[in-house]
């Protein structure tokens, strides 16, 4: 079976806008079917699926993703899969997306994390209609991060480094001994982390049985409720890079502040064992 596919690099993209005569944002819609059929919602059945264009000419996918056994805003929706692929790719914006039903309130306000949301266009291909309209069409008086941060902060996306590094002297570390190469990948996530709200930066690395590591970064929301766990990040780049079913993640890495007033670990357990019970979890403090 052919690898799933969450990026069509800006050439291949242009080929294919180019060959059905039609502009690359225009091409957008016409992914979205097969989008979908890439989504995990075992618990709705409901599939949906976000494609992206980023300024650079890239499209990325986003798909929504549900966890039997677990409280249900645990689920990632897909057009928090579509920003965290375009993290994972370094995009530092999002020029527009098509979806196959209305983004929910939730993701309007997810959104506005990123430069510019007001103006990325949406287009709602299960409208009898649809059209492309800009965000503050379906957002109008947003609230976000300008409401909370100085006026030049770095926004989601956008580069940054935490700065984090390991706590020393011996005796924070909570786990034995782990493969150095997944803890210096969660601590590439964790000083990718988008938390200016709390200031709790943190991220995770996971490897599968064939030893490849995925990594993710937790993201705030300014309104809180909509942010998205390090665990959940790294899913969305397990899936990106092709991972199969969950219970090939073998070995995870949690990497957070000590002292932090927001704390991930008991979480990234319960979601942890869900999906791959015998998965073990170490979880390193940093400073
Ligand atoms: O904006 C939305 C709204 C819903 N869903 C998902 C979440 C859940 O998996 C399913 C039913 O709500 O659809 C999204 O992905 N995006
Ligand atoms: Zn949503």
């Amino acid at each position: 079976m052919d690898r799933p596919v969450f990026v069509i690099e800006a050439t291949e993209a242009k080929s294919m806008a180019k060959s059905s005569s039609l502009t690359l944002t225009q091409l957008l819609p016409s992914l979205v079917t097969s989008a979908q059929s890439l989504a995990r919602p075992p618990i709705s059945n409901f599939h949906v699926g976000a494609v992206g264009l980023s300024p650079s000419g890239r499209i990325l996918i986003g798909v929504n993703v549900e966890f039997p056994g677990l409280p249900l805003h645990h689920s990632i929706h897909a057009e928090q899969f579509l920003l965290t692929n375009l993290s994972l790719h370094d995009e530092p914006n999002l020029h527009s997306f098509a979806v196959s039903a209305a983004p929910c309130g939730h993701c309007r306000q997810f959104f506005q994390e990123i430069r510019g949301a007001p103006d990325i266009q949406i287009i709602i291909t299960s409208e009898s209609d649809p059209n492309f309209t800009s965000l503050s069409h379906f957002l109008p008086y947003r609230f976000g991060p300008h409401d909370l941060l100085p006026q030049h902060a770095p926004l989601f996306l956008e580069p940054r480094n935490n700065g984090l590094t390991q706590k020393l002297p011996n005796g924070v570390c909570k786990g034995d001994a782990v493969d150095e190469k997944l803890k210096i990948a969660a601590m590439e996530g964790a000083n990718k982390s988008h938390a200016p709200y709390s200031n709790s930066p943190s991220g995770m690395a996971i490897v599968d049985c064939n030893g490849k590591i995925y990594k993710g970064s937790y993201v705030e929301s300014a309104a809180f409720n909509p942010s998205l766990g390090p665990l959940q990040a790294a899913v969305v780049a397990f899936m990106v890079g092709g991972g199969g079913k969950y219970d090939e993640i073998v070995g995870a890495v949690l990497v957070e502040k000590d002292g932090a007033m927001v704390k991930q670990e008991g979480t990234v357990r319960l979601l942890l064992e869900a999906i791959s019970p015998k998965c073990q979890l170490q979880t390193f403090l940093c400073e």
